[in-house]
């Protein structure tokens, strides 16, 4: 990982980059937002029960048909900490210790006139019946790459859990949900088109870590 000073604008702060692409200038940023994503983990404990990973397949509204964490924006009186317990409760029914693990910053061109400033979080648990709602769906997916030799879990009478489906999530998320699954803290940005379709391209991206 190289040394960086060259983070984006809107970022601040001692950080190794990951990962960065495209080639287009960065987006002047006007107004920022809050909001919050997130996301159940349970880590695996050993090949034959591999770890998982809650992600919702989202119903309506903005992001729609893509799987996601859980979260919405931060009200006015909230913390984001606040925002992401409430917005988990109300997406799928659920309680979770929330701990922050990253922050996001999204800018798009003749998009929401405003940047989305995401901070992203992550419990081991939760308590309470997951439940479908009206906005979200929740899947378990497996944390194993597609690729490796462990055991299917179908193999061992469990439940037969698919890989993470990146192709049907937003395109920055598989710069930094690998960060996440590893509980190694993250910053990042990305920088969108969105076509005649509504479909959402990066232009430019950066993510990034502390030095450990
Ligand atoms: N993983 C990921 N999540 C994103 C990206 N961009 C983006 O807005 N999100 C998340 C942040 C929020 O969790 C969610 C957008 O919030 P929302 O529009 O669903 O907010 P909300 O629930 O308050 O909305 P509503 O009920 O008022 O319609 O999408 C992205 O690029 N990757």
């Amino acid at each position: 990982m190289a040394a960086t000073s060259n983070l984006p604008p809107g970022l601040e702060g001692n950080y190794l980059e990951t990962s960065t692409g495209g080639d287009a200038a960065w987006l002047p940023i006007s107004v920022k937002k809050w909001y919050t994503n997130a996301f159940i983990v349970h880590e695996a404990v050993d090949p034959t029960t591999p770890g998982k990973i809650l992600l919702g397949y989202k119903k309506r509204g903005f992001g729609a048909h893509l799987y996601n964490g859980f979260g919405g924006k931060v009200e006015p009186g909230e913390t984001p900490a606040q925002a992401a317990a409430r917005e988990l409760k109300e997406e799928c029914g659920v309680e979770a210790p929330l701990q922050h693990c990253g922050s996001l910053l999204f800018v798009s061109q003749s998009g929401p006139e405003w940047a989305f400033q995401i901070e992203v979080y992550r419990a081991d648990e939760y308590t309470g019946a997951l439940i479908e709602t009206d906005e979200m769906r929740p899947q378990w997916f497996s944390t194993t790459p597609a690729s490796t030799d462990a055991p299917a879990p179908a193999d061992q009478g469990e439940e037969e859990l698919l890989p993470i489906p990146y192709d049907t999530m937003w395109p920055d998320d598989v710069y930094w949900i690998p960060l996440l699954l590893s509980k190694t803290p993250f910053i990042g940005r990305a920088d969108f088109e969105i076509d005649a379709t509504g479909k959402y391209s990066m232009k430019r991206w950066w993510f990034g870590v502390p030095p450990s």
